[in-house]
């Protein structure tokens, strides 16, 4: 589908000289980027380089913290983590309505559900579902408030190989409906070259590579095309053939 382009032409997100510290360790120094309205872009970087700091910065979820910068996002913004974080007391409909409103919103919860292959177990408690079903269920309650921008924090990363495939071409088939910005944090190289239509790279508190990905969709994970791209974003990454 190609994008919307008058979408495209306004940034969702820009963040200006970005800094964020812990007890005086900077995380994320200065950090520059625009994010177009409409995009699905992957954030990766190893673990501690500061993607959820930057996830929760553009959230407005880092109270407390020290930094300092300019940033614009939109207002409608849902977070998805990797814990669906599903409220054990409430049935399936009513945690993905919990945030929902308007008059109509029972309507969209169902309609959320059923998009994300969900219908039939509204009434279900979170301890009856697996942990896939359980990140449909998150997914679907972030869609009820149609987010402008979707922030989805390693949101497959506790699900097993299989389910996690099947995860990303839900997340691909519900940005293509609704058209959100999402910000999507990973570990996984694959999922980000598979997915995004853009992958930046956080290193040493700054975007070390942005590297747009200019393939056709639905991508193979076979596609020996994405090799290049995985190439580089190994590099990046500082993944060298010693290291596989
Ligand atoms: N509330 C906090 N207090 C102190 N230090 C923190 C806090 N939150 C994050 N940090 C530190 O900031 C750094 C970046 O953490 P962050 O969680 O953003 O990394 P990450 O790239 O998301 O890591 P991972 O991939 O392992 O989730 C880490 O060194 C972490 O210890």
């Amino acid at each position: 589908m190609a994008p919307h382009t008058e979408q495209l032409t306004r940034p969702a997100v820009q963040l200006r000289g970005l800094t964020r510290s812990f007890e005086g360790r900077t995380v994320l120094d200065g950090i520059d980027l625009d994010l177009p309205a409409g995009q699905l872009t992957a954030l990766l970087g190893h673990s501690g380089s500061g993607k959820s700091t930057l996830l929760r910065a553009i959230a407005g979820l880092d109270h407390g913290v020290t930094g300092s910068g300019q940033l614009t996002a939109p207002e409608r913004v849902s977070v998805v983590f990797q814990d669906s974080r599903l409220l054990p007391w409430r049935r399936v409909l009513d945690n993905v309505l919990l945030g929902a409103e308007g008059k109509d919103a029972g309507r969209r919860g169902r309609a959320a559900l059923e998009e994300v292959g969900l219908k039939g177990r509204e009434r279900a408690w979170p301890g009856e579902l697996s942990g896939g079903e359980a990140q449909r269920a998150a997914l679907a309650r972030s869609l009820v408030r149609e987010p402008e921008l979707l922030l989805a924090d390693e949101p497959f990363g506790a699900l097993d190989a299989l389910t996690r495939i099947r995860m990303h071409g839900l997340l691909r088939e519900l940005w293509e409906r609704h058209r959100p910005s999402v910000l999507l944090v990973t570990h996984d190289v694959d999922e980000a070259i598979v997915l995004a239509d853009r992958v930046l790279v956080l290193d040493k508190g700054r975007i070390g590579l942005d590297l747009t990905i200019d393939r056709a969709h639905p991508r193979s994970y076979r596609d020996p095309l994405l090799g290049e791209y995985r190439e580089r974003l190994l590099a990046a990454l500082g993944v060298t053939e010693d290291h596989r």
